[in-house]
């Protein structure tokens, strides 16, 4: 069984951080791991409390998992400070890691933020130039390329900037633009879309954290980034076009819409 290892924070209502991450890898019959980097109380109407592992407490966990059961995969989600990013980079080089997919997770859906200033510069400098993808959404992809993202032409630039100044692919993921549904992927000096039908769905909630441990489960499986990233888009997709409606806020997707229950 092929393996994968999640990096990122907890979501007590299950449907994003690690609770999708696990989910998603799960349903792609891979076998899934955590390493937690922070608790947050939250539901589907927002965040109200975060609880940051220490970076040796968080070292722990990856030296347990490296040892043990080497990944196939890491997907990195949200890292909210700059001693924890430098723990991560760390460990990763040490264990000499493979297929590294880093979601820059900044801000929740519900808007609360994720991350404080002195970690956006430890990604930059520490943990991008180990990715071999990075999966920011367009507010995310605005802050790392310094441009403002209003058009298609604005996701490619801010794609290639981002791409050519840590020398790995990006996916500028459109959820936050006007149709809602086309990602734009750059690598090797050339883009490729990965268009989508819109779905008409609120409930969006863990839509980032589930498409980047997917491309990283894909991986895992031996599948190349681009077919990676095309099965991990129809994944979402499906969880999204499922229509589970639950939270009295931005609900979260049905991870297991391929599995039939009665
Ligand atoms: N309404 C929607 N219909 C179809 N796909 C969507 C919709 N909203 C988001 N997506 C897809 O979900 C994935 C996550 O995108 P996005 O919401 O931008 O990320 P994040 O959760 O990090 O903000 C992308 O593949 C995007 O195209
Ligand atoms: C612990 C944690 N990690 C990440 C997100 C972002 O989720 P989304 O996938 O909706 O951007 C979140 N809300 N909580």
């Amino acid at each position: 069984m092929k393996t994968a290892l999640t990096i990122a924070g907890s979501d007590s209502c299950g449907g994003a951080g690690i609770q999708a991450d696990i989910k998603t890898m799960t349903l792609h019959g891979v076998y899934a791991m955590s390493a937690i980097t922070a608790l947050t109380a939250q539901n589907t109407t927002g965040v109200i409390g975060i609880s940051e592992v220490s970076p040796e407490f968080l070292g722990q966990q990856l030296d347990c998992v490296f040892k043990d059961i080497p990944p196939d995969a890491v997907k990195i989600g949200m890292v909210s400070s700059g001693g924890l990013i430098e723990m991560i980079a760390d460990k990763l080089k040490e264990y000499n890691a493979k297929n590294i997919v880093v979601d820059p997770v900044m801000v929740a859906s519900s808007g609360a933020k994720l991350i404080s200033e002195d970690a956006i510069s430890a990604l930059k400098e520490k943990l991008f130039p180990l990715a071999l993808i990075l999966t920011p959404n367009i507010p995310e992809a605005e802050v790392l390329s310094g441009i403002k993202i209003k058009s298609d032409e604005d996701m490619i630039e801010a794609a290639r900037i981002i791409s050519d100044n840590y020398h790995c692919a990006v996916l500028c993921k459109g959820g936050h633009h006007k149709n809602k549904a086309n990602d734009l992927l750059y690598v090797n000096g050339a883009y490729r879309w990965f268009k989508g039908q819109p779905i008409n769905n609120p409930n969006t909630h863990g839509t980032g954290c589930t498409l980047s441990s997917a491309i990283a489960s894909n991986l895992a499986k031996g599948y190349d980034l681009i077919s990676s990233v095309g099965r991990a888009k129809d994944y979402v997709t499906g969880a999204l076009a499922a229509m589970l409606d639950l939270g009295q806020g931005s609900g979260p997707l049905n991870h297991a819409f391929c599995i039939h229950s009665e």
